[in-house]
This record gives C-alpha cells, sequence and structure tokens, in this order.
C-alpha cells in the first residue's frame, strides 16, 4: 500500500481517537495507508510543517489550527486545494455539506473552501455542579455574565467549596479573540484581516483592556487562576481537581473532562459576557483545526489523500469523532445524526457549542480572524499577558503593546507576501 503521513496536533484523548480514524480507513481498503504522525503543539505542528515543505519533507497532509489559515492561504505555491484536489482526483466535493461558520471561515475569496474541515470546535464554559452545590448556588444556573461570574466564585471561595472560582485556557483565543466576537467589536480594521493583508489590528479597545485588568484583579483576589501560556495547559488539571469550579476551554476538552473529572458532576455553558456592552452576545467564532494538502509529494499519494478525506466526510465518521471529542459535528448530515441517535439528549450541554457557534448570523466582527503571522502573535499576546499578571505592566500598557507589536508582525507579513 502507498503510505501517506498525516501530521498532526492531537494529543491525549483526541490523539488516540485520531490513530482509530486513520486505522478505519485503512482497513476499509488496501490501496493506501494512512500514518498519522504526533508533531506537538498546533504552533509547533504548523513551523515544523513549513520548514519541512522548504527541506523538500513536507508529508502530504498536515493539520493547521485556525489561525494558521491566512498563513496557509498565502503560501499558494505549497498547498493543494482541497477543491481542486477533490477535481482531479474523481472525488464528490460538495460545500453545501458543511455547516455554514465552517465554510465562512475557510473559504478564500471566490468562495472555495481550501483545507478539509475536520476538528472545529468553539470554546464553552465547563463548570463543577457538586462545588455549586457545597456553596449554596444552583448547580443548575451556570453564570451567564462577567459580573456573575466574579460574584458566583467569590460565594464558592468563601464558603469553602473550591479554593478558585475559575481558570482558562487560551488567553488569546477565548479571552480576548472571542472576546471581542462576542460583543461585536473589531479585532482590527478590514474585517478582522478577511478583507485583506493590510489589516491592522484595534482590538485595544476598552472592552480589551478592561477585560484584562479585570483579569489580573481576580487573580490577584484568588478567584482566577491563569493556566498557562499558549494553550494553558495548567488550566484542565486545576478543574479536574476541583480546585476551581469554572473552566473555560475548547468545546473539545470535554472528551478530557469525561475522562478525567471524577466524583463530580460536570455541567456545560456558553460563555460568559459583558451585558452593559451587548444585551445579546453574538456568536463564538470557530478554533480547532483543518487538513491542509500539501504540494510536491507523489502523484500517487493524493488519489489515497482524496480517498481518505472522502472517507472523513462520511456522517458516521464525523459523527463518532464529534461525539467522542467535543469537536462541532462539521457537517450537516452528522450533526442530524447525532439527533436522529438521541445522542443530545443522552448527553445535556453535548451540543452547547455548536449552539453558541450558530446562535446569530456571524457579522464581520464574529465571523471569525484572519491574519499571517498569527503564530508569532499568540506569542505576544502570552507575552504582554505575563506582563500583566507580574505587574509590570497595566491592563492598558499591555494590550496596547500586543497591538503595536502585533502590527509589525501584519507589515513583515504583508511585505514578504
Ligand atoms: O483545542 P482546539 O483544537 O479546539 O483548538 C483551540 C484553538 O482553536 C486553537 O487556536
Amino acid at each position: 500500500a502507498t503510505k501517506i503521513q498525516w501530521w498532526h496536533a492531537m494529543g491525549g484523548e483526541n490523539g488516540a481517537k485520531l490513530e482509530q480514524i486513520a486505522k478505519g480507513f485503512n482497513a476499509s481498503q488496501s490501496d493506501y495507508e494512512i500514518v498519522p504522525v504526533y508533531k506537538g503543539t498546533y504552533d509547533e505542528t504548523l513551523t515544523g510543517a513549513i520548514a519541512a515543505f522548504r527541506a523538500k519533507q513536507q508529508p502530504a497532509i498536515v493539520q493547521v489550527y485556525e489561525v494558521g489559515t491566512g498563513t496557509m492561504m498565502a503560501a499558494q505555491g505549497a498547498v493543494y486545494p482541497v477543491y481542486q484536489l477533490m477535481k482531479d482526483e474523481g472525488e464528490a466535493w460538495d460545500q453545501s455539506k458543511f455547516i455554514a461558520p465552517v465554510v465562512g471561515y475557510y473559504s478564500d475569496t471566490s468562495g472555495n473552501v481550501l483545507s478539509l474541515p475536520f476538528n472545529s470546535s468553539t470554546p464553552i464554559m465547563y463548570y463543577n455542579k457538586d462545588v455549586f452545590k457545597k456553596a449554596g448556588l444552583d448547580p443548575e444556573t451556570p453564570p451567564k455574565t462577567w459580573a456573575e461570574v466574579e460574584s458566583f466564585s467569590r460565594t464558592i471561595m468563601k464558603s469553602g467549596a473550591a479554593k478558585c472560582g475559575f481558570t482558562s485556557a487560551w488567553i488569546s483565543w477565548i479571552q480576548t479573540e472571542n472576546l471581542n466576537a462576542l460583543h461585536d467589536k473589531p479585532y482590527s480594521t478590514k474585517a478582522n484581516g478577511f478583507g485583506g493583508l493590510d489589516a491592522e489590528f484595534t482590538f485595544n479597545n476598552d472592552l480589551t483592556i478592561r477585560h484584562w485588568d479585570n483579569l489580573k484583579k481576580w487573580q490577584d483576589e484568588g478567584l482566577f487562576k491563569f493556566g498557562g501560556p499558549v494553550g494553558g495547559d495548567n488550566a484542565p488539571p486545576m478543574f479536574y481537581s476541583q480546585e476551581c469550579a469554572m473552566y473555560m476551554n475548547s468545546s473539545a476538552g470535554r472528551a478530557a473532562v469525561i475522562n478525567n473529572a471524577k466524583g463530580f458532576k460536570v455541567g456545560f455553558a456558553p460563555l460568559p459576557f459583558y451585558d452593559d456592552v451587548i444585551k445579546q452576545p453574538l456568536n463564538s467564532i470557530i478554533g480547532g483545526a483543518t487538513l491542509w494538502t500539501l504540494k510536491g509529494r507523489p502523484e500517487e499519494e493524493y488519489k489515497g489523500v482524496a480517498k481518505f478525506f472522502t472517507y472523513l466526510q462520511k456522517p458516521e465518521v464525523q459523527a463518532d469523532w464529534h461525539q467522542f471529542s467535543g469537536y462541532l459535528p462539521i457537517t450537516e448530515a452528522a450533526y442530524k445524526l447525532g439527533q436522529d441517535q438521541g445522542y443530545y439528549e443522552k448527553n445535556p450541554g453535548a451540543d452547547i457549542g455548536i449552539k453558541q457557534l450558530t446562535r446569530v448570523t456571524p457579522t464581520d466582527n464574529s465571523k471569525g480572524i484572519r491574519f499571517g503571522n498569527y503564530v508569532q502573535v499568540r506569542g505576544i499576546i502570552d507575552d504582554e499577558f505575563a506582563a500583566l499578571l507580574g505587574g509590570k505592566k497595566t491592563a492598558k500598557e499591555a494590550v496596547d503593546s500586543v497591538v503595536a507589536r502585533g502590527n509589525e508582525q501584519l507589515r513583515d507579513f504583508e511585505s514578504a507576501n
């Protein structure tokens, strides 16, 4: 069989499941063998794939997180657009199968989806129902607003039910990018970067500054515990050990929550918002990743890639992956299959992400973001957030600095492309 490398960034429960999916495809035919290779975090996987391409060592398939989309789209000589691949290899391709927010996020200016949607997510809030009960809070009523997150956290701590109110993974994705989308604030000019490489960041607005300032104050009071840079790997254990009562992370944290949050009941809720800024928050934006096909591999591999991509779109494969991991059902058929199976009734909260993502028609501010060099910008966000938490900068200084340094990255990318 022709071997086809699939570089990916899925560790833990979801990584094991991804390997099963590859095995499922390999067992379904004998011409091709998909070989999954774990390359570390999303930024390590993307950086590694770019280096490999330059060295002519690239895999046929690489999983790239949503914020790497701008970089991949600009790398025209390196990527083989999925719609083109499927056409060339005679495989069926119908973009209307995918849910609208996914198509919107991954289409080029002509409306073509360039990479295969595979694992789209959106951030949600997980909370410990037992701790809520112990603190005298209603376990069926999670906080809706940031004011409630603050007051519930204080109640929880004062009652001794838990040591910390809340933690969060991904300060960049959840507490900065999604924060602005939910409140209908532009993240940059040019429709959050969808309108061109000459976009400039503008998210150093009152909302971001106020929120970062609150996070610093809440940290100092002990209500909030920082989960660490990049994805915030320290956040999940603080929730599993019942140290923090609430926890914001990707909907795809679900599999690990189910596996690790032992001995207490978990509730699922939408992300909180500031109700004096917006009465009803907009949709959250998607995260997770898509599968990009890279050029320059032997011709026979591409037929196998196309067949594998057809396999991944099967409703039963997609629904199984979604239900196991917490990634969204990214095709309408996979969502419907789950409904017909009674999955959402049997698993309350499993559809929080999809509902939050599709609750309104997205505006230019909530459709997503698209920038080059965004791996670097995420690094700058983490740097400046650390400076804020360490008391070296005020929230305004930190956020202004992210925007100034981030804009340098955008200008570098613009001149190189
Ligand atoms: O944890 P994931 O896979 O849902 O991804 C989270 C963010 O989208 C990464 O940018």
